[in-house]
């Protein structure tokens, strides 16, 4: 296994012990959430349903027998488990690497606590070395696009993707992320914007990171 696939893991493995026992969970979508479910199915743990955040999870908990409720079913959430793109030192994120950004927030939004798992490699001092994926409704994707370079943004289509929602994702690069809260606000005022990566009101709690010197568990350094 690559080294950053094993620092995935064992941050996935780790969040485990901040899973309860019959209790519902809610579940991120991407490769180190693939991880934790993986390993969650394995562990003695049950759960008494998963909230899931995308067709993908959905898949792979169903393929390992972890059942699934939906969002209307649960009076919110004690926990949410997911991986992101980026993270800083107040556990701020980028999300959407996968396209996932979107129910990723909703689902985070429904739980008390928000547990990141990641390799070293996602931890920034400054959110924006990768693009900001931002969801768009297909019909405003040019009028977006423009009012993203007024920003100083530079959008990019992601071609050949349609999220599950049925929307588009423009990958923003090289956008001004020093304040992270005001460009999330403003993205999200331009209307055909669904939503977008960035996680400043979703933060996380806790960060649980895999290290080559061991998996370090990080909360945020104001
Ligand atoms: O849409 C995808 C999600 O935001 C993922 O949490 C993020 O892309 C991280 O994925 P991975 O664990 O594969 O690096």
């Amino acid at each position: 296994m690559a080294i950053q696939d094993e620092l995935k893991r064992q941050a996935a493995e780790k969040a485990l012990e901040y899973v309860q026992e019959n209790e519902y969970l809610g579940i991120g979508t991407g490769s180190t959430v693939r991880f934790f479910i993986e390993a969650l199915a394995q562990s003695r743990k049950r759960i008494k349903g998963a909230v899931s955040t995308s067709a993908q999870t959905s898949e792979a908990l169903k393929s390992f027998g972890i059942p699934e409720v939906t969002l209307n079913e649960v009076n919110g959430l004690p926990l949410y488990i997911d991986g992101a793109d980026e993270i800083n030192h107040l556990l701020q994120m980028i999300k959407g690497g996968g396209g996932a950004l979107v129910n990723e927030k909703i689902v985070a939004s429904a739980a008390e606590k928000f547990i990141c798992i990641a390799d070293e490699s996602k931890y920034t001092s400054r959110l924006g070395h990768v693009p900001l994926p931002v969801e768009v409704m297909p019909n405003a994707r040019s009028l977006v696009a423009r009012r993203l370079l007024k920003l100083g943004g530079e959008p990019e289509l992601r071609l050949g993707f349609t999220t599950d929602n049925g929307n588009q994702i423009l990958d923003v690069a090289n956008l001004n992320l020093n304040e992270p809260i005001k460009m999330e606000d403003a993205i999200n005022n331009i209307p055909g914007v669904v939503d977008n990566g960035l996680f400043t009101h979703y933060s996380a709690d806790l960060l649980v990171l895999g290290c080559s010197s061991g998996v370090q568990i990080l909360t945020a350094k104001v």
